[in-house]
């Protein structure tokens, strides 16, 4: 990135939860200003500030308080470079396609691309090198594409284990198996979500397809990319080492920040100490701090020694919200090695992890910027 050159974007689903989110870390970049706020029917045509309900602790940003919101439709977008898209997935399957065929690059927290066989799924501290799918998603596309594409980031709970298990699978090989149980914040549901009286003294112990988007979503991310004779590349699902994953969602009275106590078991026998473990996290860094992501924080896990943390309230925040912490590190009887891991789910989970992919992928040229 030139030294002063600025990048258009815009927010598709600016009004929602994710949205507001960034609209908050995208009026700080030091690269990527605002050019278009999108949202449904109901709110285009309003000023921003009138058709937000907005939830954030920190005012609504100067600069896009009398932007107008439009039409979740390309011509409104067309100076972008980029377009983040926090939409609902009723509508984001639709909306991002037309966006990417208006050859607009498009960075998406919903799910509906992330099974895709040529739509990388990217955290963005564990898979970027699945960015070498772009070219073959563009080759494909009916006319083919020079510069729009999809790119998918994870479910909020899959985001927050997988960036641990990244580390651990750098430092001892593949891992077999994991069990994890999750404690999703209420955030997690959007607004106005779940029910104050369902979730209030409460705990829901289902959270609808969370869980099998936990297994799967963890084996596309982990997995590779493998080409065959005739040169098409595919996601390996992690194949060359099989990793079984069983996952237990619960929806808890927690504001933001996704909980998740997690076990797993390693291929190589013996397996690494906690001690080592706790090391192994701890020095965890990603390319995305190395080549120098303006977001990318300056610890990526934050490894806790006191025995009751990782917590929500107290953690979720910390390094507004850009890091995962892991807490109560220690052998597990059944596996091999037990933790806590805390993801803010809006921040890391959702709109963060897709800033930080498409700061990758400026710093890589992958996304045209002129
Ligand atoms: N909340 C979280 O922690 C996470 C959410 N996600 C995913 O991100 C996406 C957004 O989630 P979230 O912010 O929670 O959802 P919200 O319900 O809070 O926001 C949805 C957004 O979509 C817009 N929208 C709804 N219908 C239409 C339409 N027909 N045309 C154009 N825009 C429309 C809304 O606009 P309007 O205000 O005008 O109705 C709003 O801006 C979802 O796919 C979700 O699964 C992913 C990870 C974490
Ligand atoms: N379902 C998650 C949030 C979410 O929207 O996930 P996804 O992007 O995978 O649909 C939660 O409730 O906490």
């Amino acid at each position: 990135m030139q030294e002063g050159r600025t990048i258009k974007v815009g927010v598709l689903g600016a009004t929602g939860t994710v949205g507001q989110r960034f609209i908050t870390l995208l009026s700080a970049h030091p690269w990527f200003v605002i050019d278009a706020l999108g949202a449904s029917s109901r709110s285009a045509g309003k000023p921003y500030a009138k058709a937000v309900k907005w939830k954030q602790s920190t005012p609504i940003p100067s600069a896009v308080r009398e932007v107008g919101v439009v039409e979740c439709v390309p011509e409104h977008f067309k100076d972008c470079a980029i377009v983040f898209s926090g939409l609902d997935a009723d509508v984001a399957g639709d909306i991002e396609a037309a966006f990417r065929s208006a050859d607009l690059a498009v960075f998406s927290n919903s799910k509906n691309f992330r099974k895709d066989p040529h739509v990388p799924l990217i955290v963005p501290y564990a898979n970027p090198a699945h960015f070498a799918i772009i070219p073959q998603q563009q080759a494909l596309q009916s006319p083919p594409l020079k510069k729009g594409f999809i790119v998918t980031n994870a479910n909020c709970s899959t985001t927050a284990v997988v960036i641990p298990l990244t580390a651990l699978e750098r430092a001892f090989g593949p891992i077999e198996s994991m069990l994890v149980t999750t404690m999703q914040a209420i955030s997690g549901a959007g607004y106005p979500g779940v029910p104050s009286l369902d979730i209030l003294d409460n705990i829901v112990p289902y959270i609808g397809g969370e869980e099998e988007k936990l297994e799967w979503e963890t084996l596309k991310i982990l997995g590779g990319i493998a080409e065959g004779d005739d040169g098409v590349k595919a996601f390996d699902m992690h194949a060359r080492h099989p990793l079984r994953v069983s996952a237990s969602c619960n929806r808890v009275p927690v504001i933001d920040g996704h909980t998740e106590c997690v076990s797993v078991r390693f291929a190589r026998r013996p397996p690494p100490s906690p001690q080592q473990v706790r090391e192994a996290l701890a020095a965890f860094t990603p390319d995305a701090q190395t080549i120098g992501c303006p977001s990318a924080p300056r610890h990526t896990i934050v490894v806790h020694e006191e025995a009751d943390r990782p917590q929500p309230r107290l953690d979720r925040y910390y390094q507004d919200g850009a890091s995962v912490s892991v807490g109560r590190v220690r052998q597990c009887p059944v596996l091999d090695i037990k933790f806590v891991v805390l993801g803010n789910n809006v921040s890391i989970g959702a709109a963060t992890s897709s800033i930080l992919n498409a700061e990758i992928a400026v710093l890589k040229g992958i996304v045209v910027t002129k």
